[in-house]
């Protein structure tokens, strides 16, 4: 029975600019980088990158389960992490020793997440030069007023050839949805909305999956393997955001995504490099070919 040594370090990350969303303002990313040896002396690392308002755990509880398990473990320990802590499920078996390879995306496969409201007018142009093709901009955070005049003034401005999606994080009620929606069956410029109605709304969106041609993507509502396969268990074929940092056990999620062939973008965490490098693996295997993958976030940081 392979035996590891494990450590761990806490970090912090500040956004360079706060990051809002639906959900508030979030200003520092927090994560633990993981570290295993194996008894031939074999290094590896990984990530845990909670992202508690999305239902992982929270980063307490991420430290506090380092701790209990101590710095001799065994395999058994990593294949019995309880479910509720799917941050740590990634970031541990990610971090045995393996040969990984260093996925490469092209530029044009990233989607590039603006800021919120009317800075991303300032924003997108340098993300294009740097051959930016695709761009996520955040509503659901000023009002319906505000902001579809401003996604008219973004869609008119990006070039032809430019996708953009729009993503909710929940914070729209039916009738801002119906609203949205309306509108971008007649610009056909947007790729998906993202998580436009809260989790607790899934018939909801089921039903305006099936009124509107706009795609809509689940996010929140399908965050930990737990909730994607709620969600496929309860009708749901559209396109399928997954976080693959915060899903839980990546060799859960490859089995889930290989069996049921599903619609899937893999997205960011905005983890460090550790934990981008796993999850950029694991897009390569699953994620959608025809969809750029929601990695275009290093711009966030210094
Ligand atoms: O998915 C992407 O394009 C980038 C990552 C991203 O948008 C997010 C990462 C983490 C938390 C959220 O605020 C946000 C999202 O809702 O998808
Ligand atoms: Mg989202």
């Amino acid at each position: 029975m392979t035996a590891y040594n494990l450590t761990f370090q806490p970090y912090r990350r500040r956004f360079r600019q706060p990051l809002q969303t639906h959900h508030g303002i979030w200003e520092v990313r927090e994560g633990i980088i993981v570290k295993l040896v194996d008894e031939l002396g074999n290094a590896g690392w990984g990530e845990i990158a909670p992202l508690p308002w999305f239902g992982s755990e929270t980063l307490e509880d991420a430290i506090a389960f380092c701790r209990g398990l101590g710095e001799k473990i065994e395999v058994n320990d990593l294949k019995s992490i309880p479910s509720h802590l799917p941050a740590c499920q990634f970031g541990l078996e990610c971090a045995i020793p393996s040969v990984a390879s260093n996925p490469n995306f092209p530029k044009a496969r990233y989607s590039y997440l603006l800021p919120a409201g009317e800075n991303a007018l300032e924003r997108w142009e340098s993300l294009w030069q740097q051959g930016g093709r695709t761009f996520k901009w955040k509503i659901g955070i000023h009002s319906l007023q505000q902001e579809i005049p401003l996604f008219e003034k973004l869609a008119r401005s990006l070039p032809e050839g430019a996708k953009i999606r729009l993503d909710a994080n929940g914070g729209l009620n039916l009738e801002a949805a119906k609203t949205w929606l309306q509108g971008l069956d007649l610009s056909k410029k947007v790729e998906f909305i993202e998580q436009p109605l809260p989790p607790s709304e899934l018939d909801a969106m089921v039903q305006l999956s099936g009124d509107f041609t706009t795609p809509i993507a689940l996010d929140e509502s399908v965050a930990t393997l737990q909730q994607l396969e709620g969600c496929y268990e309860k009708g749901w074929r559209g396109i399928f955001i997954i976080k693959p940092a915060i899903a839980g056990s990546p060799q859960q999620l490859r089995q889930f995504c290989q069996q049921y062939g599903i619609d899937a973008v893999f997205s960011s965490v905005f983890e460090t490099e550790i934990g981008r490098r796993a999850a950029l693996n694991l897009a390569a295997e699953l994620s959608n070919p025809n969809r750029a993958i929601g990695f275009g976030v290093n711009h966030w940081f210094d």
